[in-house]
């Protein structure tokens, strides 16, 4: 799909929900909420538009929308049960092609992860290999929780930017 600005600012609300509602992964009230800000400028204004939605939540909406979040190479991705973006993100960094021992290394930094912070690991996995996300994993542990859902909602941002541009055409 490559729709144009003019073509997104045509599509009526549910149309827009429809295509745009898995751009933040599950969170289709991001689509619904700003479907009501059309018509947009262009395709920056649009990218704009979830990058601010995602900054106007509170700390606990963050925690949900981090929540919806699947593990990078966990149960979901072994039952091939990720949303259809999430899997073309999670294979072109290498994680549905983990070793046996990749596989435990990641497991065991994510459930930690999950422990302290009380949230998945976040990453942008489309500009990432399974080595930086090792090292990602590893190194954020140790920040605070306060840090870790700035930098999770930047990552969400990022995947989000991504997905926008596999549907929309500058
Ligand atoms: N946990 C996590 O980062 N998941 C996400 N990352 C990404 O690029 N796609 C996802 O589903």
């Amino acid at each position: 799909m490559a729709l144009s600005i003019s073509e997104v600012n045509a599509l009526d609300d549910a149309q827009f929900e429809a295509i745009f509602g898995n751009v933040i992964e599950l969170c289709s009230d991001a689509a619904v909420q700003i479907s009501k800000k059309k018509p947009f400028k262009n395709l920056a204004d649009l990218c704009k538009a979830f990058d601010q939605y995602l900054d106007g939540l509170s700390k606990a909406e963050k925690l949900v929308v981090l929540r919806l979040h699947p593990d990078l190479a966990g149960r979901l991705a072994s039952q091939g049960e990720l949303t259809r973006e999430s899997t073309a993100e999670q294979r072109s960094a290498g994680l549905l092609d983990l070793t046996e021992e990749q596989k435990s290394i990641i497991n065991t930094s994510n459930e930690a992860y999950k422990t302290k912070f009380g949230f998945p690991f976040i990453i942008c996995a489309r500009e990432n290999k399974v080595q930086s996300i090792i090292e990602g994993l590893q190194r954020r542990y140790n920040s605070t929780q306060e840090q870790e859902i700035t930098v999770g909602i930047n990552e969400v941002k990022k995947i989000c930017k991504l997905r926008i541009l596999d549907i929309v055409k500058d």
